[in-house]
């Protein structure tokens, strides 16, 4: 059995707070609101495995109402998401997740950021890619508002 995911979120940039991409601290004088720790990109990856599963969004398991989330370490979210996945059987086929952000430069941490999202995801490095895009200067994120993720996985198991 074969089931695709795909996810999408945004978080506009806050003054004062951590950014945090993929589980791992970027140093850039800007962090991004949220409830929880605000990582776009494992939320956009937890909502593509969710969607693989029919299981909703993380919006659905984790409410931004819920103070058991604020701050909460996305990281840890993601392991929980994951859970339900193996527990039902499936293993990663591959996961393809793209940043889109002016800026920061992702290029020197998505060696470190695949690596993470591997661990979390108990998937080999080879089915992890992580890219980045800036859109040109245009929009919310060429205007350096906010930054954008959006991922598809596949997931399969036997039978
Ligand atoms: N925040 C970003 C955005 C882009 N990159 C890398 O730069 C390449 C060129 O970006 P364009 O938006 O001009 O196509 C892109 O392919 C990424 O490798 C980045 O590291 N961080
Ligand atoms: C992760 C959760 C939960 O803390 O909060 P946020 O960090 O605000 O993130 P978002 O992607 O807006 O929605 C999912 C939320 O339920």
């Amino acid at each position: 059995m074969i089931k695709v995911g795909q996810g999408f979120d945004v978080h506009a940039f806050a003054e004062g707070r951590p950014l945090i991409l993929g589980g791992v601290t970027i140093p850039y004088p800007r962090g991004l609101a949220g409830h929880s720790d605000a990582d776009v990109l494992l939320h956009t990856i937890s909502d593509a495995v969710l969607g693989a599963l029919g299981k909703g969004d993380i919006g659905k398991h984790f409410p931004d109402t819920d103070p058991r989330f604020k701050g909460a370490d996305s990281a840890e979210l993601m392991r929980t998401v994951w859970e339900m996945a193996a527990e039902a059987g499936y293993k990663l086929g591959n996961l393809d997740a793209t940043v889109i952000a002016q800026k920061p430069k992702m290029a020197p941490f998505i060696p470190e950021i695949r690596e993470r999202v591997a661990e979390l995801l108990q998937a080999e490095l080879s089915d992890i890619n992580i890219k980045a895009t800036t859109t040109e200067k245009l929009g919310f994120t060429g205007r350096e508002e906010g930054i954008a993720a959006m991922a598809v996985v596949c997931l399969f198991r036997e039978g």
